[in-house]
């Protein structure tokens, strides 16, 4: 995740006004929590838990991958307009095969219907094919169903979970 690592792939790419690129550090002073949490509870965390936040996961690698869609001529709080995160699971099935998983899709309320849900998402999908992996998988409501249909999904199988 961490712009210093050394594996990291090349993500980003613009149309020319929003830039999707990996997240940086300093995209905590441009709106990323507070994108985040139009998605689930998202607390503030300073900037030095961001921090240790965001080392634990660049120590990941290009197996954890958050984009974020940036424009740069925005509100300096307010330029992550979106984001994404694919993680690359590795597997001793397929011959050690990796599994992408698709999480926390997010845009922002204002962006929304602009195609900017469909950039990321297709990006994530275009690196995690880069990566090797066999598959890309995701958890959605019904209702999304179709947006995700429209990024290249189709349903397969039924989502189970425990919350602690
Ligand atoms: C794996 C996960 O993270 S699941 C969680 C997904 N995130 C959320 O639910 C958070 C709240 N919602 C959002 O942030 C946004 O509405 C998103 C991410 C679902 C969609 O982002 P947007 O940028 O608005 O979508 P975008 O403009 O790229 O739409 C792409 C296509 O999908 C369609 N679409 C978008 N949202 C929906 C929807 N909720 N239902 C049906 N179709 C949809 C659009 O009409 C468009 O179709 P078109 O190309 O034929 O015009």
């Amino acid at each position: 995740m961490a712009s210093t690592s050394p594996e990291r792939v090349a993500a980003a790419e613009t149309d020319g006004s929003v830039l999707i690129r990996r997240l940086e550090i300093a995209d905590r002073e441009r709106g990323f929590l507070p994108l985040l949490s139009q998605l689930s509870s998202c607390p503030d965390l300073t900037a030095s838990e961001f921090a240790a936040c965001f080392a634990d996961l660049a120590a990941l690698g290009d197996d954890h991958v958050i984009l974020v869609a940036e424009d740069p001529a925005a509100a300096p709080g307010r330029r992550i307009l979106s984001t994404g995160c694919l993680f690359v699971e590795r597997k001793f099935l397929r011959g050690g095969g990796k599994v992408g998983h698709v999480e926390d899709v997010v845009v922002d309320a204002a962006a929304r219907g602009r195609g900017l849900g469909l950039r990321v998402v297709r990006r994530l999908v275009e690196i995690a094919k880069e990566a090797g992996c066999y598959k890309v998988i995701l958890d959605c409501t019904p209702e999304l169903r179709a947006y995700y249909a429209k990024c290249g999904f189709v349903e397969k199988g039924v989502q189970m979970a425990v919350y602690f």
